[in-house]
């Protein structure tokens, strides 16, 4: 059998597997490009962001992965000239001072990152840290002290480990001297090895080792020179086993350094650099890395630099090699490229231990958010309970507070023109938040009320009530025979984008969860894609906290929930009903338009609002009194006559109060628009009747020519004579 010589294993060869790359889905056949060995890693990349697996991983990241890819193979000297060649990547700045001192770290042994951070080298702080430490159960080691990590195992395999300060000379296998010395005595060996994985030591490192297991090889091809004394001069190869392979940063170092360590194997024993051949278990990407490689991938590969070694051929040994020994040349790399050093699970502690209120995000007092599954499809809908009695209850005594509760997701094509609002987001004085598409490309979620007749087109756009968004309006109640005795009511209040929403991920969802392809897959496992009546409620929190800071900036600074509401449902648009009533059972008063709510706040003639019995405000020109109705009047507040200019103009103006708990309405109180001799009446539409259900009305009075206009909220009856009712009133003009 003759050994295969140096030059037979030509740059980019491939390697010589038995089985066909068709009959391995993870492999591909090697691209072929004219020169360069830096494509290999460089097409590696390329099929782990084409082809590789989105997986989670220990460190909460995320990687496209491939397992057992082509090996990659350098040649470490070049036949013709006989200078050494050192494969450091060229298509970013790879940081070789700290690859050579890494390397050296390994020969001596050491098994503590401070002499490493000493020469400012911190590639092992992260995992030497006293919190990362603690996180693995290491918390009696000192900082810095890794455990029986690489230098150990290479040099005293088997020893018992106590900690990075004991000296073990003498102690354990030392795998390196015997590698030198069966090269040197024995080259055809087949077990010149070296294994830094050692099963029994894995629970006290830091980490345990990625490249692992280590073969070496001597080669004596028929043109092998002739040594002084007349023997042959062999050819070291090198092929190393490496079973995590982070391609963005580690991989370059790992490179550099086996073919470093080659190299100063066959200077000790005389060999001739041949070839270091990279063999990969888990080959990844971390998600956070994608767009670092896609630059790097499109970079032209530059010539591989020379390397010389500096030292004298006497007295040569594995030991006691500085970083000044090597001497690299016509090292010219495109600029370096940042990526991130993966957080570990430590880190992801550390955040929860020193922010306790981090998660939920807790805006409290100012918008607080419910979300709770009470509803079974399979029983029937539950009217307003206990749930909404509470709520109802808590908000009236704590008028400030913003109550924002998810619709559910309870509907579905089969039970198409049904109501599922139920317990909680049946409750009045809430806001009940249903969800719409988005402008987000999404598949499946449009609310198709006759699926037999349905078309295949089935994306939700923002102007469409997601499907599964449940249909109000709330339970009627009846009496024993059947009649109604207490009508429905307008539910859900509002709707925003819940659909395909990309919020952040709660760390306590499990890491498989976080990546499972739901409306998409996020390239960043910190956000994962959900759809839901729960996505689209906190968009609308953050709508309200901005509505409060628009409200503060104005000078409201303690405005009342109700006011918040009213805004908010003020400029809300329902697409199905632009010119009616201005309402429907899929979208309640339409979608949230955060945007056109804060510029109608900085009062301008044709926009204003009132917050009538708000307590919390000190003063304000709109301030009013609550409603009170006494035996002999009914409470009204009539706003000023407001001026409308020349043309034709739409009004919308929007009635919202907190109702005492109770299913029907406990003070019915009505909204009126006056203009000319007409007027117009909440939620009515152009009809003349009243609405006695809901406590949030509005008018949408279009082509409105009149001069003046005046706004009225009007005590139809109250439960409780001589009570007092809070409310607010938010209204704009435009010109049509
Ligand atoms: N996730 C992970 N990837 C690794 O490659 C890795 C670990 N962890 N933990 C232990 C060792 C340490 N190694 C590391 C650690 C950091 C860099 C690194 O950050 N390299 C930067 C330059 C660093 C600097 O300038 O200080 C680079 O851009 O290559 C490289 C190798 C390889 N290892
Ligand atoms: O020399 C090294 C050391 C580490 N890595 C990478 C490979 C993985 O991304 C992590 C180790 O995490 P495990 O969960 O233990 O696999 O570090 C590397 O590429 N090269």
């Amino acid at each position: 059998m003759s050994p295969s010589a140096t030059t037979e294993l030509g740059p980019a060869s491939g390697p010589d597997v038995q089985l066909k790359p068709e009959e391995t889905p993870t492999h591909k056949a090697p691209r072929q490009h004219a020169s360069h060995e830096e494509y290999q890693y460089l097409d590696l990349i390329r099929d782990i962001l084409e082809e590789g697996e989105h997986r989670p991983d220990r460190t909460g990241t995320g990687t496209y992965s491939i397992f057992a890819p082509n090996q990659l193979r350098f040649r470490l000297s070049d036949k013709n000239t006989g200078k050494l060649i050192l494969p450091l990547l060229t298509t970013k700045r790879v940081f070789l001072r700290a690859v050579i001192a890494e390397l050296l770290w390994f020969v001596a042994g050491s098994t503590t990152s401070t002499p490493l951070t000493e020469q400012g080298i911190k590639i092992w702080d992260g995992n030497g840290s006293r919190e990362y430490l603690d996180s693995v159960g290491l918390s009696h080691r000192e900082v810095g002290d890794l455990g029986p990590v690489y230098g150990f195992q290479w040099r005293h395999f088997g020893a018992e480990y106590k900690d990075a300060k004991t000296d073990y000379t003498g102690q354990g296998v030392d795998q390196l001297a015997e590698v030198v010395h069966k090269l040197k005595n024995n080259p055809y060996d087949r077990r010149i090895i070296l294994s830094a994985w050692n099963p029994a030591d894995l629970k006290k490192m830091a980490l345990p080792p990625c490249h692992m297991f280590a073969q070496f090889y001597v080669s004596f091809p028929k043109d092998a020179p002739t040594k002084a004394d007349g023997s042959k001069q062999g050819t070291l190869h090198s092929i190393l086993y490496q079973r995590s392979c982070d391609m963005g940063l580690g991989v370059p170092f790992n490179i550099a350094s086996y073919a470093l360590l080659t190299h100063m194997l066959a200077k000790v024993c005389d060999l001739i650099p041949g070839t270091f051949t990279h063999t990969m278990g888990d080959a990844h990407v971390y998600c956070d890395h994608v767009d670092a490689l896609k630059l790097q991938i499109e970079r032209v590969p530059k010539d591989f630099p020379e390397l010389v070694i500096e030292k004298s051929d006497d007295d040569l040994s594995i030991d006691g090699w500085r970083v000044e020994d090597f001497k690299v040349l016509g090292y010219d790399p495109h600029k370096g490229i940042a990526m991130k050093i993966r957080r570990t699970d430590y880190e992801v502690d550390l955040i929860l231990h020193e922010n306790p209120n981090l998660h939920p995000v807790d805006l409290a007092p100012y918008v607080a958010q419910i979300a709770e599954d009470k509803w079974d499809p399979k029983t029937d809908q539950l009217g307003y309970d206990q749930d909404a009695t509470t709520i109802d209850r808590f908000i009236h005594e704590h008028q400030d507070l913003v109550i924002l509760i998810a619709a559910e997701n309870y509907a579905r094509e089969r039970n198409a023109g049904m109501s599922q609002i139920s317990d909680n987001s049946a409750a009045k004085n809430c806001i009940t938040v249903g969800a719409c598409g988005s402008t987000r490309s999404n598949d499946g979620d449009r609310y198709d009320p006759n699926p037999e007749e349905s078309s295949t087109n089935k994306a939700v756009s923002s102007a469409d009530t997601a499907r599964f968004s449940s249909r109000g309006p709330t339970k009627p109640s009846r009496d024993p025979q059947g009649q109604i005795v207490f009508p429905d009511r307008i539910k859900p209040d509002v709707v925003a984008p819940g659909v395909a929403v990309l919020p952040a991920a709660s760390r306590v969802v499990s890491l498989y969860d976080r990546v499972r392809e739901r409306d998409g897959v996020s390239s960043d496992t910190d956000w994962l894609f959900m759809s839901g009546t729960s996505m689209a409620t906190p968009l609308v929190a953050g709508c309200v906290a901005l509505i409060r800071e628009a409200l503060q900036k104005n000078g409201n600074q303690h405005s009342s929930a109700a006011l918040v509401k009213a805004l908010l449902i003020n400029r809300a648009v329902n697409y199905s009903s632009l010119t009616g009533a201005g309402y429907d059972h899929e979208s309640g008063f339409g979608r949230v338009d955060v945007s056109s709510t804060i510029a109608m706040i900085s009062r301008s003639p044709l926009s204003g609002f009132v917050d009538g019995g708000n307590k919390l405000e000190s003063s304000s020109v709109y301030d009013v009194s609550a409603l009170r109705e006494t035996l002999t009047t009914a409470g009204t507040w009539e706003s000023p006559a407001i001026t409308i200019f020349e043309g034709r103009h739409k009004l919308v103006a929007t009635l919202v109060y907190p109702d005492p708990p109770g299913e029907r309405l406990q003070n019915n109180v009505n909204l009126i628009v006056r203009a000319g001799n007409s007027e117009r009446h909440g939620n009515m539409g152009s009809e003349p009747g009243f609405d006695h259900t809901d406590n949030v009305e509005r008018v949408i009075w279009e082509d409105l020519s009149s001069k003046t206009v005046t706004i009225v909220a009007q005590v139809q009856a109250f439960t409780r004579v001589s009570s007092e009712q809070a409310f607010a009133i938010a209204w704009s003009i435009r010109a049509m």
